[in-house]
């Protein structure tokens, strides 16, 4: 096994992935600002948190490595400069507009142990936390009933999306939504200042600071030569663009393969309507197949960035680019399109595939998970009636950092 961040695949054998334990972050959900958090319900924290535990245990008993966001963002945090520094940025991005309150905040964190700082932010600030705020602007003198001064951040338990390792090397996304931008720092301080996760000489092909969206549940390795990418509700073309020229100029990867899906909140992202189980086998939801444009990037003999329009299908393109004589599309849902519509809402598609042909996904898509039992695939399946709430599956839930080559 390579260490650090080492991932040429969608399917290796897993070796690590960083996940990150539910937490009272979903407390912090009420209907008023579901919007504006991404969700669409409330996760039960406690049957949320047995969930969750068990997914661990599933990846741990099958030989992966699993650590956490909160542990590994807390060893990056270990010199008070940089732990100064990191609190610092993070008010910056938590919209407080009052010096007051910020400084407040500031006292009140930093006094606190690094890893029981992290778990602070994630959970949220509220105003009952802080007593005592002094009046030094106008701003002080406002108050709401909104009952926080930084926001829960309720969507990290989707580790995959903040940021993708991808080949020797990291992206720390932008993200499409202001209220998971911040997840993308703690990501950022891991690879700055935390050297068991991101050895000397471990690459960054996407910043924080870069402008344009990108998410990870729309990256997808499909091999040693080629990524694929969602052009998707939540990753924009110009974001695909600054991610190909970085990564087809600086690593071994030869192609980036645009897949251009509807931009719906039920397919916020690639992953949760097409994933890869096995060489030669992924799962899709059927009503992206229709509408599906495709197009790639490459290097030209100048150096600069080439795009193309692919006028072949989804499956003569896997075939090609996987070297393969045949490729099967196991359609979520089966043939049945109610049950396709119900999976994919509930994550049907999100695989998480551990080795090859061996996948970990939730119980309540038995349709799905059926089907691919039936095509030979080994489906490990864990309990999501909580999880599920927060609309992402096994594959959002984690983010490979090792895996084996193939
Ligand atoms: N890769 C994924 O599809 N992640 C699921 C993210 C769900 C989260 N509530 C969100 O809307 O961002």
């Amino acid at each position: 096994m390579y260490p650090g961040i080492h991932n040429y695949s969608e399917i290796g054998k897993l070796n690590k992935v960083l996940l990150h334990r539910i937490g009272p972050e979903v407390e912090g959900l009420v209907p008023d600002n579901f919007a504006r958090l991404l969700f669409d319900d409330i996760p039960y924290l406690k049957v949320a948190q047995q969930e969750h535990d068990r997914f661990a245990e599933v990846l741990r008993e099958n030989g992966v490595e699993v650590v956490y966001y909160v542990d590994e963002t807390a060893k990056a945090l270990q010199e008070q400069s940089v732990k100064e520094e990191f609190l610092n940025k993070m008010l910056d991005e938590s919209d407080l507009f009052s010096e007051g309150v910020r400084e407040a905040i500031y006292d009140y964190l930093i006094a606190m142990p690094a890893k029981q700082m992290v778990e602070k932010i994630i959970a949220g600030v509220k105003k009952d936390d802080i007593p005592k705020v002094e009046t030094k602007s106008l701003a002080d003198f406002i108050t709401s009933a909104y009952p926080f001064y930084m926001d829960p951040m309720p969507n990290l338990y989707f580790t995959r999306d903040p940021g993708a390792c991808v080949g020797n090397g990291l992206n720390v996304h932008h993200m499409s939504t202001a209220t998971r931008r911040r997840e993308c720092l703690l990501l950022r301080y891991m690879f700055m200042h935390n050297k068991d996760f991101a050895p000397e000489g471990s690459q960054l092909w996407y910043d924080y600071d870069d402008p344009f969206s990108i998410e990870g549940g729309d990256v997808l390795v499909l091999n040693s030569e080629t990524v694929a990418i969602g052009l998707s509700q939540r990753t924009s073309a110009a974001g695909i663009e600054r991610f190909a020229e970085n990564i087809l100029h600086k690593s071994t990867f030869k192609r980036v393969l645009v897949l251009d899906i509807p931009k719906s909140r039920a397919f916020m992202h690639l992953d949760t309507v097409f994933t890869m189980v096995d060489y030669d086998k992924f799962t899709i939801h059927p009503e992206i197949e229709g509408p599906l444009r495709l197009f790639e990037i490459t290097l030209g003999m100048d150096g600069k960035p080439h795009f193309e329009s692919l006028t072949d299908s989804l499956q003569n393109i896997l075939k090609k680019v996987l070297k393969l004589p045949a490729v099967d599309l196991i359609r979520c849902g089966g043939n049945d399109p109610m049950a396709a519509q119900r999976e994919q809402w509930n994550d049907g598609s999100n695989t998480l595939c551990i080795a090859p042909g061996t996948v970990v996904t939730y119980e309540r898509n038995y349709v799905t998970n059926d089907l691919l039992d039936k095509k030979g695939i080994k489906v490990l399946t864990i309990p999501s009636a909580e999880l599920s709430r927060g609309r992402g599956g096994p594959r959002c839930m984690s983010c490979p950092v090792n895996r084996d080559d193939l």
